[in-house]
């Protein structure tokens, strides 16, 4: 079959690449000139490197990367789906562009499947009416269908073809057809969503659900340091019950999924309450980080903080809604006479953050070599749990650093070692 795939980013660069390694004639579409010329010169724009061979695998196999859409028998959404903070809303643009598109290349008998995240009601009333300014009318000339993407970053090729789909149609002929593409790709079960509105709303709970369930450990982390106890030690213990699974405390949500689908969820409705804390919750991580240091260190005065990780979890290179670079900006935000940090009072020093992140190359943050962000540092913050971190040498951090703390968000460092070197460490 002849698909086209719009956007060719992280989700759309792996979903063609699924299609065209299962010989579908795939075309990605991109407007971004150089992403396309990159991958053009065998160059994916990741640092995955089984994305990156499995898609290097379907550019032998035909996969073409265009700056131009095409007509095809199925035209695959993969679009950004950014949260206008401002507008408290999802940010429609991309799609109603992506949209527009395929109206002009639209064909009696073609399917249009949306697999960006939405909010509810997205693929039947946005998506929908921008179809039908083809003057084709949908369900009956055209299908189209909503099959949300589930991947976990820095597991992408696994999970592209092992994970259960939700799919759900404007109608059942939209769903049969999606669930027709999608079935012989997938090793996972396909589950047919009583509509797309649903499929909309699944996916949202999904990460709402993950969401609140890392707010509730990290309320339980503040909980237990008010008992002098080991948050981790409690919630390991906790999650020998057959019935409770709790998730891991840390710096805080990031990444650009599961901080923001709650608002998607909510967007039409006024009945968020839970999941609106769980966002203030893991948003207020990073103060409780600073706070943290503040106990430590006494004053945070003219405090010079490496910030260990900047990326929005461990192994990964994306720092899309970083918690590390939110703690950065909570503490170069210390004022004098700031209530957050009593002790950067008057005449107080600005706090000096030094971020290190063996994974980000971003000519946008000022990143520096491990051993110079080390060096005289008042504290160490670990906030992302990348592997990498793991292998730091406490012995060689402590020759380094002028003052022994460690705050190590992510419980990624071996405790012994690091107490064994001379170093206060504090976990969540
Ligand atoms: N990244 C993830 O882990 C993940 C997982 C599941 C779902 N999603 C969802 O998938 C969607 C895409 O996310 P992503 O991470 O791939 O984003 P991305 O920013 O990596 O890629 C999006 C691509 O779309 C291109 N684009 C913009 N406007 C376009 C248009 N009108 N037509 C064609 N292409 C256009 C951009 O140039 C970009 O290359 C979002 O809705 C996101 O929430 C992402
Ligand atoms: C339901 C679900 O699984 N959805 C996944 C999610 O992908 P993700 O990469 O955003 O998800 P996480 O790995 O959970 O990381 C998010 C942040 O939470 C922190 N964290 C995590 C676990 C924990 O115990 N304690 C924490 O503090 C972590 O450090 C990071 O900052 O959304 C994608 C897009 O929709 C989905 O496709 C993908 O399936």
């Amino acid at each position: 079959m002849k698909l086209c795939v719009h956007g060719i980013g992280y989700i759309g660069l792996a979903t063609g690449a699924l299609f065209a390694n299962n010989g579908h004639d795939v075309v990605g579409y991109d407007p971004d000139e150089e992403l396309v010329a990159e991958l053009r010169e065998g160059e994916p724009r990741t640092t995955e490197d089984d994305l990156r061979e499995y898609v290097l695998e379907a550019m032998e196999k035909g996969f073409e990367p265009s700056t131009e859409p095409v007509e095809a028998d199925c035209h695959l959404i993969c679009v950004p789906t950014p949260y206008d903070e401002d507008a408290g809303r999802a940010d429609m643009a991309y799609v109603e562009t992506a949209g527009r598109a395929v109206a002009d290349l639209l064909k009696p008998g073609d399917t249009v499947i949306l697999e960006s995240t939405v909010p509810p009601g997205t693929t039947a009333d946005v998506l929908t009416p921008v179809l039908a300014e083809s003057g084709l009318t949908p369900g009956e000339d055209f299908s189209v269908a909503h099959c949300p993407e589930t991947v976990l970053p820095g597991n992408i090729t696994h999970e592209l073809v092992h994970n259960d789909r939700i799919i759900g149609g404007i109608d059942a002929e939209s769903a049969d057809r999606a669930i027709a593409l999608y079935e012989p790709v997938t090793e996972g079960t396909i589950h047919r969503a009583p509509n797309a509105t649903t499929a909309e709303f699944v996916k949202l709970s999904q990460n709402a659900y993950r969401d609140v369930n890392i707010a509730f450990a990290n309320e339980l982390a503040r909980v237990a340091a008010d008992y002098g106890i080991g948050s981790r030690d409690a919630i390991d213990l906790a999650n020998n019950h057959p019935r409770v699974d709790i998730l891991n405390p840390g710096p805080g949500v990031g990444g650009h999924c599961l901080p923001i689908d709650p608002w998607f969820l909510g967007q039409s409705s006024d009945s968020l309450d839970l999941v609106e804390s769980a966002r203030r919750v893991n948003d207020g991580m990073s103060e409780y980080v600073v706070e943290l240091l503040e106990s430590e260190l006494g004053t945070l005065d003219g405090a010079r903080i490496a910030v260990l990780g900047v990326a929005y979890k461990g192994n990964v290179d994306d720092t899309r809604r970083s918690p590390g670079l939110r703690l950065a900006e909570t503490l170069s935000s210390l004022r004098p006479g700031d209530q957050r940090a009593s002790a950067v009072t008057d005449g107080g020093t600005e706090v000096d953050v030094r971020l290190h992140d063996p994974h980000v190359e971003d000519d946008g943050i000022p990143l520096r070599s491990l051993d110079d962000s080390l060096r005289d540092a008042d504290a160490i913050v670990i906030s992302a749990d990348h592997d990498a971190f793991a292998d730091i040498d406490p012995e060689r951090a402590a020759s380094l650093v002028s003052n022994r703390v460690v705050v190590d968000a992510t419980a990624t460092l071996d405790a012994d070692g690091w107490r064994r070197a001379g170093f206060e460490y504090v976990s969540l």
